[in-house]
C-alpha cells in the first residue's frame, strides 16, 4: 500500500459527498469515513465507496469493554475495508480483543483490515490532559507508552500527531503505521485541531499516512488545494 493522503470525508449529507468524490474523480481516492457519515448512511456507503474503487479507513474508534469490541470488529471486518481503529485508552486486553475479532470476520481470501490505535486525539493538548484526563505525564511520553501499549497487542499502528512519529519510530519501529490527522497548510484555519503540521512536515517527520478533512471539503477549489496538499505530501 502506498503511503496515502487520505480525505476525510465529513461532510453535511450524500449529495454533498457524491459532488465532492465527483470534483476529484480520475484520481484513485483513499478516503475516511468516520462516524458522521457511518452512522447516517451506514454499510450502503462502504458498499458504495468500494464500487467506486476508493479504500476506506473505517473510523470509528471503538472503546468498549473487549467482547463488545471483538464482536463488533467481526461485524465491520466483513465490510472488507482497508483500516479500522480503536481507541488505545481502552487497554491491552480491549485491543487483543479487537485484533481477534478482525481476524475472525475477515472474509474467506481477503486481507485483514489494519488496526490502528488513535494514542491521544490530535486535538487535545498537554493542558487538557492534565486538567480534564487527569492525566499528569508529558503527552510525548503517553504517546509512547501507547504505542507501544498497542504493538503489543496485536494492533498494526498508531493515529498519532505527525509531531510524534519519530518518538514512536524509536520504541515500535518504522514499519509500526502512523496515521496523522491534524494536517493543515500554512493559510489554513486550525479550528479545533492543536497538534498540527503541514503535509511537508509531516513527510518530513515520517508519517505513513495523512488524514485530511476541512482543508479539502471546506475548499472553493477541492481538487486545487487536494492535489497542492498532495504534491506537498508526496515531496
Ligand atoms: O486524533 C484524531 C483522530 C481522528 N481525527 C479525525 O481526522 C479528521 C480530521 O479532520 P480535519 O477537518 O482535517 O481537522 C476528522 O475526521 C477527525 O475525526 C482527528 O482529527 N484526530
Amino acid at each position: 500500500m502506498q503511503r496515502p493522503l487520505i480525505i476525510a470525508l465529513d461532510l453535511d449529507d450524500a449529495a454533498k459527498r457524491r459532488e465532492l468524490l465527483a470534483q476529484l474523480q480520475g484520481e484513485s481516492l483513499f478516503v475516511k469515513v468516520g462516524m458522521e457519515l457511518f452512522y447516517r448512511e451506514g454499510r450502503q456507503v462502504i458498499h458504495e465507496l468500494k464500487e467506486n474503487g476508493h479504500q476506506i479507513f473505517l473510523d470509528l474508534k471503538l472503546h468498549d469493554i473487549p467482547n463488545t469490541v471483538q464482536r463488533t470488529m467481526r461485524e465491520l471486518a466483513s465490510l472488507d475495508i482497508d483500516i479500522v481503529n480503536v481507541h488505545a485508552a481502552g487497554g491491552i486486553k480491549m485491543m487483543s480483543a479487537a485484533r481477534e475479532g478482525l481476524e475472525q470476520g475477515t472474509l474467506a481470501g481477503k486481507e485483514r483490515p489494519i488496526l490502528i490505535a488513535v494514542t491521544q486525539l490530535t486535538s487535545t493538548d498537554e493542558e487538557t490532559m492534565r486538567s480534564e484526563l487527569l492525566i499528569n505525564q508529558p503527552l510525548d511520553d503517553v504517546v509512547k507508552s501507547y504505542a507501544t501499549f498497542a504493538q503489543e497487542s496485536g494492533v498494526d499502528g498508531v493515529v498519532c500527531s505527525a509531531k510524534e512519529v519519530p518518538l514512536i519510530h524509536d520504541s515500535c519501529g518504522s514499519s509500526f503505521y502512523t496515521v496523522c490527522p491534524g494536517i493543515r497548510r500554512a493559510e489554513d484555519a486550525i479550528g479545533d485541531q492543536k497538534r498540527v503540521v503541514t503535509p511537508q512536515e509531516a513527510r518530513e517527520l515520517g508519517s505513513w499516512g495523512i488524514v485530511v478533512g476541512r482543508s479539502i471539503t471546506n475548499a472553493e477549489h477541492p481538487f486545487e488545494v487536494y492535489q497542492a496538499m498532495k504534491q506537498d505530501w508526496e515531496g
